[in-house]
């Protein structure tokens, strides 16, 4: 019997639990099922009571408290005491069916996505058919604000492109909270960010916005001094570097994007659709019976 399932993956703050509520809820209503398991050990509060937490195993706050750690070595910890007790996993998630469609709330920690080994071990093993068997696929979440400053949309489509590649499974990658973009920049513009291009870099939003509103625009002075701070950060070494990671990222071209507004039901729905694609979903349900209570309401 297989099982499917979606890891929810992205830094920090970029609407991974909140998707998880969405995609949750939208479930409901379409009247399928699934099983929702935070494995951030971090986390407050949810829109939705996991199936399973990982805080019932272990918790950043008393892992803290206990071994004098801070907030990112805790969570490290965490993980590798996970590691050690892939049990509590296993035995939850051991006799969910393939109708159901399990959803991994990740942590924020940018480390966990790009170098640290825990991820690619725990994918193994939820994926292995020794273990779990799990047809798993990774959503991974980038602010869609992120698109206004051109080196933080290529820093954190980089970040995606490195998740891609250490865990090596299907990927979708998902520029959230469109709602907050979708009044600064038109439909037909924001296509160009789907797919990360050098052209992009080429762009100066600034100059743009100062062309649009009439107004006189002068470049920053570029300078290759370190001791100059602003240089590093808008000199012309920091343009470098920002377009070899675009052309890095163009080479590559792995890396395009879906766009998701949690507000929206129907881009909740979009994306799902992408999620059951990639872990074809579809093709191993059984078809179903409707009750009788539920036919004779129709009369
Ligand atoms: N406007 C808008 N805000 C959103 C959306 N999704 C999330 N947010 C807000 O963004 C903030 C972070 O959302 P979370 O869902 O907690 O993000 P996260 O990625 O789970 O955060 P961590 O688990 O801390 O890494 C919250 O204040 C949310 O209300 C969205 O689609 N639109
Ligand atoms: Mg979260």
């Amino acid at each position: 019997m297989s099982k499917f399932g979606v890891m929810v993956m992205g830094p920090a703050g970029a609407g991974k639990s909140t998707f998880c509520a969405s995609l949750i809820t939208h479930l409901q209503l379409n009247r399928r099922s699934c099983f929702y398991v935070n494995l951030d050990p971090a986390a407050e509060s949810f829109e939705h009571t996991p199936d399973l937490d990982i805080r019932d195993l272990i918790s950043v706050e008393d892992v803290m408290d206990e071994l004098k750690l801070g907030p990112n070595g805790g969570l490290i910890y965490c993980f590798e005491f996970l590691m050690e007790n892939l049990s509590f996993l296993e035995e939850s998630l051991n006799s969910v069916t393939e109708e159901y469609l399990i959803i991994f709330d990740m942590p924020g920690q940018i480390e966990l996505y790009t170098h640290y080994p825990v991820l690619p071990t725990l994918v193994n093993f939820l994926r292995s058919p020794g273990n779990l068997d799990i047809r798993l696929c990774a959503a991974y979440l980038l602010e869609s604000t992120f698109v206004v400053d051109r080196a933080k949309y290529f820093a954190g489509s980089l970040s995606a492109l490195s998740a891609m590649y250490m865990l090596g499974l299907p990927h979708l990658n998902i520029l959230s909270k469109m709602d907050l973009v979708k009044d600064q920049i038109r439909k037909k513009d924001f296509k160009k960010f789907l797919v990360p291009d050098t052209m992009l870099i080429e762009e100066d939003p600034e100059e743009i916005a100062a062309r649009k509103a009439g107004i006189h625009y002068q470049p920053p002075v570029e300078s290759d001094d370190p001791r100059d701070k602003d240089a590093l950060m808008s000199g012309a070494g920091f343009k470098r570097l920002n377009a070899a990671v675009a052309q890095l990222l163009e080479n590559f071209s792995m890396v395009h994007y879906h766009k998701l507004d949690c507000t929206d039901e129907d881009s909740v729905g979009g994306i799902l659709s992408y999620i059951d694609e990639c872990i074809q979903w579809a093709e191993a349900q059984e078809p179903k019976e409707i009750p009788d209570e539920e036919y004779e309401d129709e009369e």
